[in-house]
């Protein structure tokens, strides 16, 4: 991938995408994850995640919260060189940030900010802004995403590097593309232009009025199977497919957005990574299981999810806690066999493996879908990810070569702006009525909040520090009574409301709803969950600071 509006800066330095990680620093660091790794830009692969395993994280830790990293210089990912930094500088390139992403921004020059008109704010993710702009040099509509740093804190331009050198890698119709970056000498922000779509995948399918045909269905899956066997290609997993991380535009075409979690890897050298990653309903089970070692099935797995989501008209695994995620997926997924548990050596597999056995039901859940999308989401939605396959089998399944063929994405619908955002955006607006109206009916707003919570997946961060106050839980539970080796699960107050939220979609398929377990199911491990689990992985943030918490988590994952 070249330059971006006009010329390269000449270089003398490393290739761009060489980018070692400095294990060490995070080893003085007490990080649990890093990125970067060795790569090879030729291939368009090998760009390694070299991420270590910390001490903290084998035992369950992550960083107390207001420890903060001490961030050294890291000479390969972020040092390019004086040459290189000298010449970044000239070419109009903050010093601060070719000093810490000086990888990432090689061979590029900066575009300034008065050269776009910011025309309204159509995003917001967890570290950033997007705004829709236009671009006053060629008069292309283009969306700018302002990352936010935090006081220019190195680990954060590191995770916006790494978003960087990934989408410089990536190079296809559906994979959004970066066209280039806005940032002055002086500035302290830093902007990524992308190409303008107009809707997301998660609004959608949020919206009353549409309801997707399978010719429709095919057509997005097939991008979106497309765009990931173009990631994985090139060695990059994705790591947070969700309907909201995959835009449209009015030609039909769809991209795979939002690379933040994004990692490179290795299939032949691998090394491990976080499993805090994937936002809760489309997360695989390995991760829930607190995999490190893992490869393309989690990408394919949140695929599956989302290809049943659209046949069903609602998200199929809703679940609000990593247990009752669990939960949810052995009840349609079927509860891994005993060579699994034997095989995959899952961290958390003490504490999660079932006591009864689930049967694999998807085909009698499903029963009303397109028959030759079963072997696919049945496939795609394997416990084990070895028989998830790839994304170049999904395209060859029986799902795409039976008709009703997939759509021409020009024949899809041209539809009204509707974003995620612009459904959060709906249910402000009707929280807003129903407060207005709270004395004359409150019961019915009760209800309505109730769905709209669990109308919205769970992104990854938070989820996962969801999972540590679990885990954390029921090490006091197993501690407080060292006779019971077992424990409910889910524990019956969240099982109580187990079973899919109302309204968690406007058009849902009356028919589908898997069936629910008994209360008494329950889950025991072999050994006291102790011998595994020696501190705690994080600290269960109070509510009140929920986005800091969101932040700060965010970070050690994006870091991974
Ligand atoms: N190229 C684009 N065109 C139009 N809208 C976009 C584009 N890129 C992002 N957006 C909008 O901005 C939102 C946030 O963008 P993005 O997901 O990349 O940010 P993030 O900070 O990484 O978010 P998250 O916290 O969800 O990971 C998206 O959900 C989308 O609605």
């Amino acid at each position: 991938m070249g330059c971006v509006f006009g010329k390269e800066v000449s270089s003398s330095g490393p290739p761009s995408s060489e980018i070692v990680v400095d294990k060490k620093r995070d080893k003085d660091s007490g990080n649990n994850d890093t990125g970067g790794g060795t790569a090879d830009a030729g291939t368009g692969g090998g760009e390694v995640e070299n991420a270590v395993v910390k001490k903290g994280d084998k035992e369950g830790g992550a960083r107390p919260r207001g420890e903060r990293r001490r961030s050294k210089a890291n000479p390969k990912l972020g040092n390019p060189g004086k040459n290189i930094h000298g010449e970044q500088v000239a070419a109009g390139w903050p010093a601060w940030l070719s000093a810490v992403a000086g990888e990432a921004i090689n061979g590029w020059i900066p575009r300034r900010a008065d050269t776009f008109e910011k025309i309204d704010k159509i995003g917001s993710g967890t570290y950033s802004n997007v705004y829709k702009a236009r671009d006053t040099m060629t008069g292309k509509i283009v969306a700018l995403k302002k990352v936010r740093f935090d006081n220019l804190e190195p680990e954060s331009v590191k995770f916006m590097a790494r978003e960087i050198l990934i989408l410089r890698r990536l190079d296809h119709p559906n994979v959004v593309k970066l066209e280039g970056l806005v940032t002055s000498r002086m500035s302290c922000s830093l902007y990524l232009v992308f190409e303008y779509m107009e809707h997301d995948l998660a609004g959608l399918a949020a919206s009353p009025t549409i309801k997707f045909t399978e010719p429709q269905v095919k057509c997005y899956m097939n991008q979106l199977l497309s765009g990931l066997e173009h990631c994985h290609n090139r060695h990059v997993l994705h790591r947070d497919i969700k309907g909201s991380n995959l835009l449209l535009d009015n030609t039909g075409s769809l991209k795979i957005a939002d690379f933040g979690l994004a990692s490179f890897f290795d299939p032949n050298h691998k090394q491990p990574m976080t499993s805090r990653v994937v936002t809760l309903w489309y997360r695989p089970p390995e991760l829930l299981l607190g995999a490190t070692d893992y490869g393309v099935g989690i990408d394919l797995w949140s695929a599956g999810c989302i290809l049943a989501e659209l046949l069903a008209g609602k998200p199929i695994m809703p679940g609000r806690t990593e247990v009752e995620q669990l939960h949810k997926i052995f009840k349609l997924c079927g509860s891994p066999s005993e060579a699994y548990w034997k095989k995959s050596k899952l961290p958390h597999a003490t504490i999660f493996k079932p006591q009864q056995s689930y049967k694999r039901c998807i085909a009698e859940t499903f029963k009303n879908f397109p028959p030759s999308s079963l072997p696919l989401i049945d496939t795609l939605l394997a416990i084990d990810p070895a028989d998830r396959q790839t994304a170049t089998a999904a395209l060859r399944s029986e799902f795409f070569m039976t008709k009703p063929y997939a759509c021409d994405p020009s024949s899809l619908p041209k539809y009204p702006p509707s974003k995620e955002m612009d459904a959060k955006l709906r249910d402000e607006e009707a929280r807003r009525l129903r407060a207005a109206g709270k004395n004359t009916n409150a019961e019915g707003a009760k209800k309505t909040r109730t769905r709209e919570r669990h109308a919205r997946a769970m992104p990854a961060p938070e989820a996962n520090a969801e999972l540590q106050a679990n885990i954390d839980r029921r090490r006091l539970i197993t501690h407080a009574n060292a006779k019971s080796k077992s424990e409910k699960f889910p524990p019956p107050h969240q099982d109580g409301t187990l079973g899919y939220p109302l309204g968690s979609s406007h058009h849902m398929d009356p028919t589908f709803d898997p069936p629910d377990v008994p209360f008494s199911s329950s889950f025991s491990y072999a050994k006291p969950p102790i011998q595994n689990w020696s501190g705690p992985l994080a600290e269960p943030a109070p509510t009140g600071h929920r986005q800091r918490r969101k932040k700060h988590n965010d970070s050690s994952s994006k870091n991974n």
